[in-house]
């Protein structure tokens, strides 16, 4: 039997001084403690871009505005398979707090390494690096 299938909005979300926006897991359940890029699943009727306007509202009561798509991942985990779209963010307003998850953190990209992220996570990471290299 496959493993459960979820479709999974992510942001990626940059300030206005290059740095982005991530959150830790709380440490209990699937992949606890571990840091991400905010975002969850996408509802019947929802579209990508909603749904990650709607979760970071929701995570971390901020105000975002939802660009390009960055890449998107199918990935197998024991339990679950995660289809993961995720889209860059730009930050617009608002503190953000940690109200789903454990702590929130501006971080750039090359601190971003340093951070323990779910395995699909790779992914995203050295696609971001490598679209950064272009800016
Ligand atoms: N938001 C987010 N989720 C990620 C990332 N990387 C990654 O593998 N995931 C996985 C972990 C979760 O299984 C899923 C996120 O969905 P979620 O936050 O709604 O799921 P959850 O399991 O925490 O919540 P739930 O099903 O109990 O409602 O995607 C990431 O960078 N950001
Ligand atoms: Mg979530």
């Amino acid at each position: 039997m496959n493993p459960p299938h979820k479709i999974i909005g992510v942001g990626v979300i940059w300030n206005d001084t290059g740095k982005i926006l991530i959150d830790r897991r709380l440490p209990q359940g699937a992949m606890g403690g571990l840091w991400e890029f905010p975002g969850g699943k996408v509802e019947p009727g929802e579209t990508v871009e909603d749904c990650i306007k709607r979760e970071i509202q929701e995570e971390l009561g901020i105000e975002i505005e939802v660009g390009d798509c960055l890449i998107t991942i199918d990935h197998t985990y024991t339990h679950l398979q995660v289809t993961l779209t995720v889209h860059h963010c730009r930050y617009l307003a608002g503190v953000p707090q940690p109200i789903e998850c454990d702590e929130v953190r501006w971080v750039s990209l090359d601190e971003l390494e340093t951070f323990d992220f779910p395995e699909a996570n790779t992914q995203i990471i050295a696609a971001l690096k490598q679209s950064s290299k272009f800016l």
